[in-house]
């Protein structure tokens, strides 16, 4: 049991002070983000947080005292339990830009006389968007940063240090002897004196859990000191053990527990016994959950639309759907993904799935990369918007599914149509269809998105391939 307690507190404390540099950490780097995005507006889809349940508060040691009665029974409250760090999928989110770096809950009162148990901390609701991917990480490593030295924080930390990396790596029994067994002396007296020393700061910690009346004086050899509550030891097993998370928030309300709040320590009346009805001790509350966490942000649209940038998939979007992206003559007008609703004639809603355009190279980072098409990655069906007006528009096509397999490969294999755009401006567009047509492995439909010209047939094709995905994956 000591086993358990030791190590728990021996990873909290280190993980309290990695909690504050990741936090510190995170504010650096969101800075810099911020000024990337600052040109698209506040959109950010991926991010690292910290994550901290409330601490529970300390039970209390009182008594009650009256004018008749000057040795009562023990009447101290029980501490309050932490706030949970919960976090809850909500459509009317469509960004992690408002997600901060560190989330802690609120901690717990500490109990008071009169059986005045402490109040709970408050829960910490997180507000994510729908299609929010939730992944646990390992505590980062700050050894990148000049000057930092963990050794100044916690005094003797350097095996915490090398154990670091990853919690369910630490050993704890590992990591005590190695304390220990590093110290042996070489005398028998002083091996002598190691042991008690190391007897001692034994029990010191397992008397850290409790919370002594100050008057009396903490004497490690008592018994009742192991006697720890069920549920309390069940708590501490669950700090030390916490099962690494994920989580997809895939439906609006869909809500999770990240980081559970410290369990609230009982007053002295739970030690009251037939031999002892006078105890002295209560129990002090414990730490919450600490997380460190990654959110991607992964659009959940029926339809993503691909192309090259300038192909005129925001003036489509903006012809058959409710999202008015910026539409300009220019490259990478769209900074950001865009999604737009269709109610179709059977009162269906159909969502489609702008995102910044992809160029040649994109997989080597040319123009805005590849990282938008997290978005349409889970899409059921792949609009490729193509500029029909250009010569051999089908290498358009081809370029972009390259780029599509670089990024998953794969992902090309989902039911596909073109939207041959653009098809009102050169001479050339008609032929240019009509070869295509010859030997195009998906169905090609010219369009004129700027005159909305042919866009119910779009609909109807998307609406149909849509219904056939959803009945083939039910
Ligand atoms: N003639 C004609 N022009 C079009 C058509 N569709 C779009 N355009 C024009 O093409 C230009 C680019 O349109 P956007 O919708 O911004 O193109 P985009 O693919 O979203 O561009 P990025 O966001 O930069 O990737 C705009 O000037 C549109 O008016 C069309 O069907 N016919
Ligand atoms: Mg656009």
């Amino acid at each position: 049991m000591i086993d358990i307690i030791t190590s728990c507190f021996v990873i909290y404390g280190f993980l309290f002070i990695e909690f504050n540099m990741f936090a510190m950490n995170l504010c650096i780097r969101n800075v810099q983000l911020g000024s990337f995005f600052g040109q698209g507006g506040n959109f950010v889809d991926y991010r690292r947080v910290a994550v901290h349940g409330g601490s529970g508060g300390s039970g209390c040691v009182c008594f009650q005292r009256e004018r008749h009665l000057p040795r009562g029974p023990p009447n101290g409250g029980n501490g309050g339990a932490g706030g949970s760090v919960i976090f809850v999928a909500d459509k009317n989110e469509s960004s992690l830009y408002s997600i901060p770096s560190k989330i802690s809950a609120q901690s717990g009162t500490r109990g008071k006389g009169k059986d005045m148990n402490g109040i709970k901390g408050k829960d910490m609701i997180v507000r994510v968007p729908v299609g929010t991917i939730l992944r646990e990480i390992a505590p980062p490593s700050y050894e990148f940063l000049n000057g930092y030295d963990a050794d100044s924080f916690i005094s003797g930390s350097k095996n915490r240090k090398k154990n670091s990396k990853n919690v369910s790596e630490v050993s704890p029994d590992l990591d005590l002897n190695s304390q220990v067994n590093s110290k042996i002396p070489k005398s028998a007296l002083e091996r002598m004196h190691a042991e008690i020393e190391a007897e001692r700061k034994e029990a010191l910690k397992t008397a850290s859990l409790y919370n002594f009346y100050p008057s009396k004086v903490i004497d490690p050899q008592r018994t009742d000191l192991q006697n720890l509550p069920e549920e309390y030891l069940a708590y501490l097993h669950e700090l030390s053990n916490q099962a690494p998370l994920t989580h997809d928030f895939d439906t609006d309300g869909q809500s999770l527990s990240v980081a559970h709040g410290g369990f609230g320590g009982y007053g002295n009346p739970h030690f009251a016994s037939s031999t002892n009805r006078s105890p002295y001790i209560a129990l002090n509350g414990l730490p919450g959950q600490m997380r460190f966490i990654e959110l991607e942000l992964k659009t959940i649209a029926d339809v993503g639309l691909v192309g090259l940038p300038n192909v005129g998939k925001s003036t489509f979007i903006s012809a058959v759907t409710n999202a008015h992206p910026e539409i300009a003559n220019y490259p990478f007008t769209t900074l950001n993904p865009y999604i737009g609703t269709i109610t179709l004639n059977n009162f269906e809603k159909l969502t489609i799935a702008d995102i910044p355009g992809i160029v040649q190279g994109a997989h080597m980072n040319k123009g805005l990369g590849l990282s938008f098409l997290r978005h349409i990655e889970r899409s059921s069906i792949l609009a490729y918007v193509i500029d029909l007006s250009l010569p051999s528009p089908w290498s358009q096509l081809n370029t972009l599914r390259s780029e599509l397999e670089f990024y998953k490969p794969g992902l090309t294999k989902k039911p596909s149509i073109v939207i041959a755009n653009k098809a009102d401006l050169s001479l050339s567009a008609k032929p240019n269809y009509l070869n295509w047509v010859k030997f195009s492995d998906i169905p090609i439909i010219p369009v004129s998105s700027k005159n909305s010209k042919n866009l119910t047939k779009v609909i109807h094709t998307l609406a149909n391939l849509s219904k056939t995905s959803k009945k083939s994956s039910s």
